[in-house]
């Protein structure tokens, strides 16, 4: 090196050996100022020579201590020149020492970016790699990607700054140190170097960390992708054979529509050619048929021709249909006036035959009993002038049809009555008798029919025996006059109603027994009418019906009685049927009563030798009888006694009987009366007592009477 040329720059002093050992006049002289291309070598301790700082070392030894000659010449502050010099010297060589360090941790930092620059580089080709690995991947990858950049350049430039800081602090230090002292310089090397090691192993640490995650990152992403790939084989293969079953469903769909398409063609060609034939018949049909037309055509005009005759024809038959009309209505009329006179003629009948009649019945005798000797006219004689009855006590003992025979002697008693039937007439004999009453109660008329006579001697045989008694066959008939007066017009309600008088009281038959209940008669004597309070009163329809009314009422009777034969002897039963008729085509109008009463039996109270309950009901038996007899024998002196006794007093209130039976007594009212005898010889009083009972009756005449119409 040329030291001349380094005093020339001026920049720094050196001090030589050469000028140390030349230079005896003045150390001052020999220190040269150090040039910028020395201080660089300094700085750079590769390019300075090894031997420098030695060398002056010794220079300044040697000119300190080793030539004490010249220790005189030298001046005091020539020695504390060297001394600074040699410091100086020192803390150059220190700081030489340092910037070989600072040049040794800029060499690290470069290879820090060296690596960085790697690692960059192995990113990008991560990021290649990721960006191979799909669009679904591309989005995570990028933030994977941007969270790397931003902890790459967070810890580029957490580094920078620490490595300038570092720089900085080193730098300040390094001054603190020049402007301190040495000591302190040490202490801070020490811990720049601690930081330094620090720094690398946490930057050594981090980028450790760094390569981990990246490898697990790459490893979860690589799973992550080997699972959806397999996913995606498993869905690609399930599509590809559900795509296969479709095809062979199509296939198979395919070939049965083209099957059946073809069967449906064969079937509509079939069809074409049988409609082609049908069509072909037709077409012949139809030319037959245009003749058929044509020939009908001619028929037609030739029938149209006939119906207008016809028309004519019609026309005349209508006017004589409206003819015969007018002449059927004109019948309709007379046959209504037929009607009204044919009731009228009937009533006048019926007068003429007496508004009270009695019929006397004797029943056969049932036993080998005596019997009584009674002269009976012949049934099939029938003469009314002839109907006479003898009674005689001095019968020949008989038990059978001994009733013919004339006795007439002292004993012997003679009846007569509107009719006398022997032992050998039927029911149906009888009722032939009665069935023209049936017809007055229809017509509007009271009629009351009573059996009387004493105990066994036939009353309840005559009108209740089924089938055929009064009151079955009244019933029968009822119903078939209501059929045939239907068309006249004629249509009726019928309403019914069973009670018995035991013991002067009222007992409803059609209802269970309540001995609470209170039954009154009441009257309407304007309207002819009899009511009874509470009383049951059922509508009939049918003869059925009427038939299960009654059944229900006998059964009410059984029951009632403690003594079931008893009772039917010991009090009355009277079944009472309401008639109220209407004709639709005149508007007249008919309220009949049919009154079928079974008398109690009239034995008298001396022949019964009754005592207690018996006593008190043969007593009630014979008052209620006694006073029927009295009522109908008043009603025959108020006629006999023509108006001057027509308010003569009727004593109907004097029995329940005849109480009830007011209106079915008098005015307008027709009465037939049973008296049924026994033909046995013990029941000879008694049988006396009811033929003269039944003569008083039949001796009675009512007056004319008229029907409850409008
Ligand atoms: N004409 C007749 N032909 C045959 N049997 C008869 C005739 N009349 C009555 N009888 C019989 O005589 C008996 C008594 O008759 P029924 O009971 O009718 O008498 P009654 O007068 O009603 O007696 P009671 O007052 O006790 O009711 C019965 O067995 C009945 O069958």
């Amino acid at each position: 090196m040329d030291d001349s040329q380094d005093s020339k720059n001026g920049v720094g002093v050196k001090l030589t050996p050469s000028i140390l050992q030349e230079s005896s006049t003045s150390v001052l002289n020999t220190l040269k100022p150090v040039t910028s291309n020395e201080r660089d070598k300094d700085i750079y301790p590769n390019k300075r020579p090894k031997y420098t700082t030695s060398t002056s070392r010794s220079s300044v030894n040697r000119l300190m201590y080793g030539s004490q000659i010249n220790h005189d010449v030298y001046s005091f502050k020539e020695r504390d020149l060297a001394e600074k010099f040699l410091l100086k010297s020192d803390l150059t060589s220190k700081i030489s020492t340092i910037k070989t360090k600072l040049q040794e941790e800029d060499l690290q930092s470069y290879q820090l970016s060296q690596e960085c620059i790697s690692l960059k580089k192995q990113v990008a080709s991560v990021r290649s790699q990721i960006s191979e690995l799909g669009d679904c991947e591309e989005m995570s990858l990028k933030s994977l990607k941007n969270k790397f950049e931003i902890q790459t350049r967070e810890l580029r430039i957490k580094h920078e700054h620490k490595l300038n800081q570092l720089k900085e602090d080193m730098s300040n230090q390094a001054k603190k140190i020049i402007q301190d002292n040495n000591a302190g310089y040490l202490e801070e090397k020490d811990k720049l170097v601690m930081v330094n090691e620090t720094l690398a192993k946490s930057a050594q640490q981090q980028m450790s960390e760094f390569r981990n995650k990246l490898i697990k990152l790459k490893e979860d992403h690589s799973k992550n992708l080997s699972n959806r790939t397999a996913q995606l084989e498993k869905k690609i293969e399930s599509v590809k054979s559900k795509i296969l079953e479709l095809d062979t469903e199509l296939e198979t769909s395919l070939n049965v529509e083209t099957a059946e398409r073809q069967q449906a063609l064969n079937g509509i060609e079939k069809e074409t050619s049988r409609l082609k034939a049908i069509l072909e018949q037709l077409q012949a049909k139809f030319k037959v048929k245009e003749a058929e037309i044509e020939l009908l055509q001619n028929t037609l005009v030739s029938k149209r021709e006939s119906i207008a005759a016809l028309g004519k024809s019609y026309e005349d038959k209508t006017q004589q249909i409206e003819h015969y009309e007018q002449e059927t209505a004109l019948i309709n009329v007379r046959l209504a006036t037929h009607e009204s006179d044919r009731r009228a003629l009937h009533n006048t009948l019926q007068e003429l035959k007496g508004n009270i009649r009695v019929f006397c019945r004797v029943r056969p005798a049932l036993t080998q009993e005596k019997v009584s000797s009674l002269d009976i006219p012949d049934d099939e004689i029938n003469d009314d002038s002839a109907q006479e009855l003898i009674l005689s006590r001095d019968g020949e003992a008989s038990n059978s049809n001994s009733y013919s025979t004339y006795n007439s002697n002292k004993n012997s008693y003679k009846f007569q009555f509107d009719h006398i039937f022997s032992p050998t007439s039927t029911n149906e004999d009888i009722f032939e008798e009665i069935s023209q009453l049936i017809q007055s109660s229809l017509d509007g008329y009271n009629v009351c029919v009573f059996a009387y006579g004493q105990t066994g001697s036939g009353k309840t045989f005559t009108m209740s025996n089924p089938g055929n008694g009064m009151i079955p066959m009244s019933l029968d008939k009822i119903f078939e006059d209501i059929d045939d007066l239907q068309a006249k017009g004629w249509k009726y309600e019928v309403e019914g109603q069973v009670v018995e008088i035991y013991n002067e009281n009222i007992v409803d038959l059609l209802s269970p027994r309540d001995s609470t209940v209170k039954y009154d008669i009441k009257h309407d004597d304007d309207e002819g009418k009899t009511y009874i309070t509470n009383i049951t009163t059922v509508s009939i329809s049918s003869k059925n019906q009427a038939e299960s009314i009654l059944d229900r009422a006998t059964k009410n009777r059984s029951t009632a009685s403690t003594r079931a034969n008893d009772r039917s002897s010991r009090s009355h039963s009277i079944f009472t049927i309401r008639l109220n008729g209407e004709n639709l085509k005149t508007g007249a109008k008919s309220q009949g009563t049919l009154n079928l009463v079974d008398l109690a039996g009239s034995e008298r109270l001396s022949s019964s030798q009754a005592t207690g309950d018996r006593l008190k009901e043969t007593q009630a038996i014979n008052k209620s009888l006694s006073c029927l007899g009295d009522v109908i024998y008043s009603l025959s002196q108020r006629q006999q006694s023509s108006q001057l006794v027509a308010n003569q007093h009727v004593p109907y209130r004097n029995s329940k009987l005849t109480y009830l039976l007011k209106h079915s007594l008098g005015g307008n009212s027709k009465t037939l009366m049973f008296v049924n005898i026994s033909p046995l010889l013990k029941n000879f009083n008694e049988t006396l007592n009811s033929l003269r009972f039944a003569t008083k009756v039949n001796r009675t005449k009512l007056s004319s009477s008229k029907p409850n119409s409008q």
